[in-house]
């Protein structure tokens, strides 16, 4: 089911198209990847959806409601923007627990998020001296206060440093397994929204060019998957793998690392196949068939 639904969206800025006849769903419990340059309507499109702003032209609809008119609609979203502004002086603890009355969020449950989320050792800590990936995990536990069934993040690991970079992505995809929540994230990094995301929306220069589930969309643009596969049983699954007839590929990388290629339609069977190998698949991720390749598909060869 769809729980975002744009249908000829135009939004307008004095002299500015921000977006123009933009159409396009986002599937329940995805995480959805926004991709597009600088200005191209990214934030628009989430304040839209979070009932910020109205269009100016076209409707649409989140969990089948106008969200600028519905609060009720506004309240099963979660929302962190893009350069947040919090109290610097305040503890961490004081600032959540503060939130969390507004909210009408029990103590148990935001002892629970605070746990999930990572913030039990700072929650002494005022705001102004954590470190930046800190300052997220803040952003994203305050996003998730009164458990919103869709959480928009408008660039979380803008300006981190690469490694509470992938802390905040860790963080995301437990929280997408825990509380089963759906997901929408901008950035401008690629690879990184390919680790987590599964469905995508290419916007450029207010236009939604394509959108569709990653698999549908390789497969659309014949951009090749090769995938790097980690396993504690390389010579049973390379056997496997071998006998199926979409897989063109396989070769070992070391001793537990094979690299296999698979026809760009059958990306779908592909991954069905490694989560029922999941006792002898350890991890996988695409070597090319990568999100910038896609990218470059859709939204490069128009600039
Ligand atoms: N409140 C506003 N008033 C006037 N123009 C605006 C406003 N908000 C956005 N714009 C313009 O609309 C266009 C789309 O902006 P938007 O912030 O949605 O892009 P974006 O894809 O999120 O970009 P970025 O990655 O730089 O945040 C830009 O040209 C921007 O300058």
């Amino acid at each position: 089911m769809a729980i975002v639904e744009f249908s000829g969206v135009t939004k307008r800025f004095r002299n500015t198209v921000a977006l123009r006849e933009a159409s396009f769903t986002i599937p329940e419990r995805s995480i959805t990847a926004f991709l597009g340059p600088n200005g191209a309507g990214k934030t628009t499109s989430m304040k839209l959806i979070m009932g910020f702003l109205r269009p100016t032209k076209g409707n649409l609809t989140v969990f089948g409601e106008d969200p600028f008119r519905r609060e009720e609609v506004r309240k099963r979203i979660g929302f962190m923007p893009e350069k947040p502004v919090y109290p610097m002086d305040l503890p961490v603890e004081d600032f959540l627990e503060h939130l969390a009355r507004l909210r009408k969020v029990g103590k148990t449950d935001l002892n629970r998020l605070v746990r999930l989320v990572g913030l039990e050792k700072v929650l002494d800590t005022k705001i102004g001296e954590l470190s930046r990936g800190y300052i997220q995990r803040v952003g994203i536990a305050q996003s998730l206060l009164g458990d919103p069934e869709l959480l928009v993040l408008d660039e979380p690991t803008a300006n981190l440093d690469p490694a509470s970079r992938r802390e905040i992505l860790e963080l995301l995809k437990l929280l997408h397994k825990e509380l089963r929540v759906s997901m929408i994230i901008s950035s401008h990094i690629i690879p990184e929204l390919q680790e987590v995301s599964s469905y995508c929306v290419f916007i450029d220069k207010g236009m939604v060019l394509d959108y569709g589930y990653l698999g549908d969309l390789w497969k659309k643009y014949m951009t090749e998957a090769v995938f790097t596969i980690e396993t504690r049983d390389i010579n049973t699954l390379a056997r496997i793998l071998i006998e199926k007839p979409y897989i063109k590929l396989v070769k070992k990388v070391d001793k537990s690392l094979l690299e296999v290629a698979v026809e760009p339609e059958y990306y779908k069977s592909f991954e069905g196949l490694l989560s029922e190998l999941g006792q002898i698949v350890t991890g996988f991720s695409f070597k090319t068939a990568s999100l910038g390749d896609l990218y470059g598909k859709i939204v490069g060869s128009r600039s």
